[in-house]
């Protein structure tokens, strides 16, 4: 076991407040004997059901010998191109893990035109693809199988041969996928989406993309004796103690890469963060922060600073902070237990997501009723404005209303951009988050959407009603025609947009929206703006 978590302060505090009550309750050995019964009475009936992923290190070895034969077969046919279709807990683990091992996986988790376009026109004669999703519902991966098949038809591959499918057994894609003659991987139905790294959900496409699926395994599976103990040293307690023991609570938890080999581990905690804790009005908002973000210098004391280090042992948390260490494998577990706690102190269910279903019903009305697109209040250059009125009425620069939306930051809130844009040709638009951090000294993360919808979208929804939200949308020429389905991609993210935009008005919050009509031009003058404020 080389997982270390060393606190320093006000979390060393946090910690101790909680540390005894978690070992005599013996919470560890309970959380890994998959009793249900620690998050209340209303959460008994879900939690007791969502536990597998306790044993997932031992429960998936048998998926390893399958998975690489697959593989064999697959680069016989002359395979060497992976992609995987799968929104939040279907796509960010083994995301994190393949980018980590340094081994190339295409994750298509976009409805953006561009970048779906882009998936499908390079190299389909040598491409296999995962689809992924628990439920076997979920529109954006359904329209991305969708035109993958189609794309296969096109170049006269047969699709059965290339769309490996995993899903839960008995979800309407694993009954369709069976029916149709794709080869299936049933992952295990007692492990929520954001906790099933390892399962078939992290290891199918991970390890067709070809990382070492034993030795990851082997590594999860020798951290769980430390963890399931009932012992104030156990690492998973002193985590989740430390992040949610504050008091009164620190609601955002910046988590700051300190120079470890792990690539993109901010991404994956976001989702099992955010979605685990973000309800009724409670919860923990993880803040991806680059190592000079300008939130670490600034007295926010609602932040929670989390390091992660190369060796916390020798880099001992210094301030009110907390370091961690370890490989990606023991960390997933370790931070799946932290988040059980969590779960517990903050006193919400962390295996449900209440708040996540209300954006995609509003996505789906709006893509029913077409209604014609909103004017923009005003354009300024290459970006028309919209949004909640009290931000955009009499103002006519990008500028103002930027410094309009900020104004109405609440003392303790937080501001989300949310960018609804081709992840991988756009990413200058990064650079908006540190430049409203500066001005804002409030916490800012920064999503993609639809993305962000599977993972912060909860907390933005159920958590407490203290955000800003900057959506940026892009105005596209080109679109893809999603086969059978009566509405385009183009069509689909724009309702997305306009969905979560109008459930985040609803609960009271206010939404600015910048299109950018020039994408280029639009985040060359959006950047400009945001430097001025
Ligand atoms: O795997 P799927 O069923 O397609 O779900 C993908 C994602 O959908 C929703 O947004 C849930 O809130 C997430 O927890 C889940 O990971």
């Amino acid at each position: 076991m080389v997982i270390k978590v060393s606190t320093s302060g006000a979390a060393t505090e946090a910690a101790r407040r909680h540390l005894d009550q978690l070992v005599a309750d013996r919470f560890a050995s309970r959380l890994f004997a998959e009793d249900g019964t620690m998050w209340g009475e209303a959460a008994v009936e879900e939690s007791s059901k969502r536990l597998g992923w306790t044993k997932a290190p031992e429960v998936s070895a048998p998926l390893v010998p399958e998975i690489v034969a697959l593989r064999e077969k697959l680069n016989a046919a002359g395979v060497d191109r992976i992609v995987l279709c799968g929104m939040g807990g279907s796509s960010l683990a083994p995301e994190v893990m393949t980018r980590t091992a340094g081994i190339a996986l295409d994750v298509l988790d976009s409805t953006h035109p561009e970048q779906v376009a882009e998936a499908l026109s390079e190299g389909i004669e040598r491409t296999a693809v995962v689809v992924s999703s628990k439920s076997g519902s979920t529109v954006e991966t359904d329209s991305q199988r969708r035109a993958f098949a189609a794309a296969f038809e096109a170049a006269g591959i047969d699709p059965r041969e290339r769309i490996i499918i995993v899903t839960d057994p008995g979800s309407p894609l694993d009954q369709a996928a069976r029916e149709a003659g794709n080869q299936v991987f049933n992952a295990d139905p007692t492990v929520g989406g954001r906790f099933s790294a390892l399962t078939a959900f992290g290891l199918v496409p991970a390890g067709l993309a070809g990382l070492d699926l034993d030795e990851f395994l082997a590594e999860a599976a020798s951290v769980t004796d430390e963890l399931s103990a009932d012992s104030p040293q156990n690492p998973g307690l002193v985590l989740g103690a430390a992040i949610a023991g504050g008091e009164p609570i620190k609601t955002y938890l910046g988590v700051v890469d300190q120079g470890t080999d792990i690539v993109g581990f901010g991404d994956w905690a976001e989702q099992l963060i955010a979605e685990s804790t973000g309800k009724e009005g409670k919860g923990l908002l993880p803040v991806v922060l680059g190592a000079d973000a300008p939130e670490i210098g600034l007295p926010i004391p609602d932040l929670q600073i989390v390091r992660l280090v190369a060796d916390a042992a020798e880099d001992a948390a210094l301030g009110d902070e907390i370091n961690v260490s370890g490989p990606l494998a023991e960390q997933m577990l370790l931070w799946e237990v932290a988040v059980s706690v969590a779960g517990q102190i903050v006193g919400i269910n962390p295996f449900d997501q209440p708040d996540v279903e209300s954006a995609k019903i509003a996505a789906r009305a709006m893509l029913d009723a077409t209604p014609e697109p909103t004017p923009p209040a005003f354009v300024d250059g290459a970006i028309a404005v919209r949004g909640t009125e009290s931000i955009v009425a009499g103002r006519n620069s990008v500028k103002d209303v930027v410094e309009s939306l900020l104004a109405a930051l609440p003392d303790h809130g937080y501001v989300a951009v949310q960018a609804y844009a081709n992840r991988l040709g756009l990413d200058e638009l990064v650079k908006s988050r540190d430049l409203i951090a500066h001005r804002a000294r409030r916490p800012v993360t920064f999503g993609w959407g639809p993305r962000f919808l599977h993972s912060t979208g909860q907390f933005h929804k159920g958590g407490p009603r203290v955000g800003v939200f900057l959506q940026i949308t892009t105005n596209d020429d080109s679109d893809v025609v999603i086969p059978e389905r009566p509405f385009t991609f183009g069509e689909l993210i724009r309702a997305q947009a306009a969905g979560d935009g109008s459930v985040l008005e609803g609960n009271g919050m206010p939404v600015l929206q910048l299109e950018l009509q020039d994408v280029d031009a639009g985040v060359e003058q959006l950047l400009e703006a945001l430097r001025s404020i």
